[in-house]
């Protein structure tokens, strides 16, 4: 059987295309956002989301005690906030680079983003470095804006939504 060692993942991850979202939280724990391709549609009945959190992540431990989070899916032109939100950058400069709302949870809502999901985390599993992290929808904001943004090969690619 042929081992599958942690690059040859990576590589074959690399070609499967993903939405990009800042993940944000907010409560006695502080505030604190990153950026997360593996969030994924669990349920509808409750709706329910989940999104794979690294533990070794420095936003780790303020997403576990404050067990409320707002996925934020980035429209294109949205890419710079992508990757502060993913790099080792300050938690102030993250939010001051753009405009945000106070969700129902109180987490921060991204203004312009396609679609806000505000969640309380629900049920938290691990797997290995990650956690999985089931968010239960409290409730949904979402934008017409005309091109979604997708991660694919490494890259931002830019969506075109059809005409309706
Ligand atoms: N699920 C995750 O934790 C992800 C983490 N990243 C982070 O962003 C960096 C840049 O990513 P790429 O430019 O796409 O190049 P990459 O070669 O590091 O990753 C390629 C693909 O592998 C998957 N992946 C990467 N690191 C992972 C991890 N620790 N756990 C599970 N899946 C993982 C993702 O689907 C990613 O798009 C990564 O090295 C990683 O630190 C990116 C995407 C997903
Ligand atoms: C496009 C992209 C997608 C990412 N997806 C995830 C993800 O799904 N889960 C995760 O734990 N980290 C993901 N990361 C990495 C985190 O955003 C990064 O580790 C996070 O900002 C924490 O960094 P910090 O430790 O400096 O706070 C992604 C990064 C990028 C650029």
């Amino acid at each position: 059987m042929m081992a599958i060692n942690q690059q040859t993942f990576r590589d074959a991850m690399a070609c499967v295309g993903a939405a990009v979202n800042i993940i944000t939280t907010d409560g006695d724990a502080g505030q604190a956002g990153f950026t997360a391709s593996a969030v994924c549609s669990v349920t509808d009945s409750p709706p329910t989301l989940l999104v794979c959190l690294n533990r070794a992540a420095s936003v780790w431990p303020v997403f576990n005690q404050n067990r409320a989070l707002c996925v934020n899916t980035l429209a294109a032109g949205q890419e710079s906030l992508s990757n502060l939100f993913g790099g080792k950058t300050a938690m102030a400069e993250r939010f001051a680079a753009a405009q945000w709302q106070t969700g129902e949870t109180g987490c921060p809502r991204l203004e312009g983003a396609l679609a806000s999901f505000d969640c309380h985390i629900t049920q938290v599993v691990s797997v290995g470095t990650h956690d999985i992290l089931f968010c239960e929808i409290q409730a949904i904001v979402h934008h017409p804006a005309p091109e979604g943004l997708v991660w694919f090969n490494r890259h931002y690619h830019t969506l075109m939504r059809p005409a309706c």
